[in-house]
């Protein structure tokens, strides 16, 4: 075969392999032309009979190749775009379609973004205007559910709009959001989360099945309330910090801005409370994880790049570092408690040996199927992360309430000096506090830390009269069902602790209660929480009067948790 006069047909230069094509061609004439042609043909033919190679590969072969190639890429693509126009377009549609046959009302479908640009402006919008002294916050915490509200009929309890391509059911009805709670088929579960997240939050908090159900069973006597009360002493050191430096503020005039200062507050009980003698090092702990924090918030925005966490940026390196001073830290508190455990000098009255106790007698009972030391790191971060916050939100808008309600503020006072005059509080005590109790109830039903659960539908599944398909996500929204005036009265944005005198879930007939979730995935700290911030309170109430500062704007915002957006500044003045 001649490669000279192959590669001068115009039409084969695909054919010809790349180092032959560069060789110069000498102008053809017609004759030369209509001879090449037929001796082309010829060739053709005779190799297509007869086929030798004379090269590695043969044209033929890397004909094939070239086709085979180009098949699987064009078949790759194909299938990219099926998988793309799926997700963007036809299951959209398709679950569009099967949620409003079933008379669900909700927003249009926009492709891609569905109606994050529409929340993100309204919420800013909300964010520009500070309110009044109201504690009707809900049209400027979830502007967008507000609006969806308005939109397909406040009768309705249950609305949708798409979270991206993801439709996302919105349920405010107790009995509907109850069977999702209560549901243990594993046709709902929690949504996955994203690796930013991750950082705080691969414990039981995340987990499902069998795995979660494990972690729950080892974790829940370190709970039980009256292991709670081995920690009192650890809660009491924590609220003497806090008063003495208080004292101190209040003496120089000092305004103070308590979302600040119960922040560090909860971080201290916590590390208190979950490592004991090992506090200053779960005080690290808590400033690392603060810091992680920040990053997380920032970071956020750029956590659904495909790769994003492998790039080398400065923020990502630090997390990473984070992460692992958190992981040494833990690994060597947990190494000395096991060492004390089996030396038998341990005092297993915090957290952590509760926990390990809890471990042991896990491992006795079920064999070789314990937590392993790198899940009870995890379930030590995530305390930090589902305890610190929250709990600190609930004392911040406490104190806010009741600076705007000081009558309440007296009447928590006297029932708190009735019981306890100016000595400790204690544990007894603290469980028949009832005024004290019903105020903390009625701030948790008004400013929920945390305002909705998350959920997922994994297979079919029957919430109500509607049968929604994988796919779909479901918001459980507290703040909405709180804020219900069908469930609580037209009252319902008036502070009234009363609402609770019958206690925690006979405030309202309809079971419209449940900042802590509910079902067997309830909050496993709730009692730890409401016994920390009794105590606090009390403490708080005993030694100083206080009110908002001039400088206070109520402007409640959700990051995350709600939160007030520009801090809690409170004047105090010492009894
Ligand atoms: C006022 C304070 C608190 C509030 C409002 C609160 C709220 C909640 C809520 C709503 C859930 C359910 C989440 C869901 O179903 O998706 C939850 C779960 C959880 N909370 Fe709390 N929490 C508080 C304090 C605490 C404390 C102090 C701790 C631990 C020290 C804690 C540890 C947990 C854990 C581990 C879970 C996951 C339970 C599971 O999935 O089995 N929380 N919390």
């Amino acid at each position: 075969m001649q490669l000279q006069n192959f590669s001068r047909h115009p039409c084969d230069h695909h054919l010809t392999p790349i180092w032959a094509r560069a060789q110069p061609s000498p102008p053809i004439s017609n004759n030369e032309k209509e001879g090449w042609m037929s001796n082309y043909q010829k060739k053709l033919q005779s190799d297509q009979l007869n086929f030798t190679p004379h090269l590695p590969f043969g044209v033929a072969d890397m004909e094939l190749r070239f086709a085979v190639c180009s098949g699987l890429a064009a078949l790759l693509v194909a299938v990219w775009a099926v998988r793309i126009l799926n997700w963007a377009f036809w299951k959209p549609r398709r679950l569009d379609r099967a949620l409003r046959s079933q008379g669900l009302r909700g927003s249009s479908y926009r492709p891609i973004s569905g109606d994050l640009k529409e929340m993100v402006r309204l919420t800013e919008e909300a964010r520009g205007k500070p309110m009044p002294f109201s504690h009707a916050i809900f049209p400027r915490v979830s502007p967008f559910f507000e609006r969806a509200a308005e939109a397909h009929g406040k009768e309705n309890k249950v609305t949708f709009h798409w979270m991206g391509p993801n439709p996302r059911a919105v349920i405010a009805d107790p009995d509907q959001i109850r069977e999702v709670l209560t549901n243990k088929t594993g046709e709902i579960g929690k949504p996955k989360i994203n690796y930013l997240l991750k950082y705080f939050i691969r414990g039981v908090l995340s987990q499902e099945g069998e795995k979660w159900a494990k972690h729950r069973k080892i974790l829940n006597p370190a709970f039980h309330i009256e292991k709670l009360k081995r920690m009192l002493p650890a809660f009491s050191a924590c609220c003497d910090e806090l008063v003495s430096r208080w004292d101190e503020m209040a003496a120089k005039g000092e305004e103070i801005d308590v979302s600040v200062e119960f922040q560090s507050f909860t971080g201290d009980v916590i590390s208190r409370s979950a490592f004991g003698i090992n506090f200053e090092e779960g005080r690290k702990i808590f400033q690392l994880q603060s810091e992680q924090t920040v990053f997380i918030d920032g970071s956020l925005p750029f956590a659904h790049i495909p790769g994003f966490r492998f790039l080398p940026t400065r923020i990502n390196t630090r997390m990473k570092a984070i992460d692992k001073e958190v992981r040494g830290i833990l690994l060597s508190i947990i190494k000395k408690r096991e060492e004390s455990i089996k030396s038998g000098t341990a005092k297993n009255d915090d957290l952590l040996g509760l926990l390990l106790e809890s471990n042991l007698q896990h491992l006795r009972e079920h064999g070789n199927a314990g937590l392993t030391t790198d899940e009870v790191v995890e379930e030590c971060k995530l305390f930090y992360f589902a305890g610190q916050e929250t709990t600190s939100l609930l004392l911040t808008w406490t104190m806010v309430v009741l600076s705007m309600h000081q009558d309440w503020q007296e009447r928590a006072r006297e029932e708190v000096l009735q019981a306890f005059g100016k000595e400790k509080p204690t544990f007894d005590g603290l469980s028949h506090l009832k005024t004290v109790t019903m105020i903390l109830y009625e701030v948790l039903r008004l400013y929920p830390p945390i305002m909705g659960q998350r959920r997922q539908v994994f297979k079919s599944t029957k919430i109500g009269n509607v049968v929604y398909p994988p796919g779909v996500l479901l918001y459980l929204s507290a703040l909405q069902v709180h804020h219900d005036p069908d469930l609580w009265g037209k009252d319902v944005d008036e502070f009234k602790p009363e609402r609770f005198a019958e206690g925690m879930y006979k405030a309202s007939e309809k079971n419209a209660f449940f900042p802590f979730g509910g079902g067997h995935r309830v909050c496993i700290g709730q009692n730890f929480a409401l016994l920390e911030a009794k105590l606090a309170l009390c403490l708080i109430l005993q030694h100083f009067s206080f009110d908002l500062s001039p400088s206070y704007t109520h402007a409640p915002n959700v990051v995350l948790t709600l939160k007030p957006q520009h801090g809690a500044p409170i004047r105090l003045r010492r009894l």
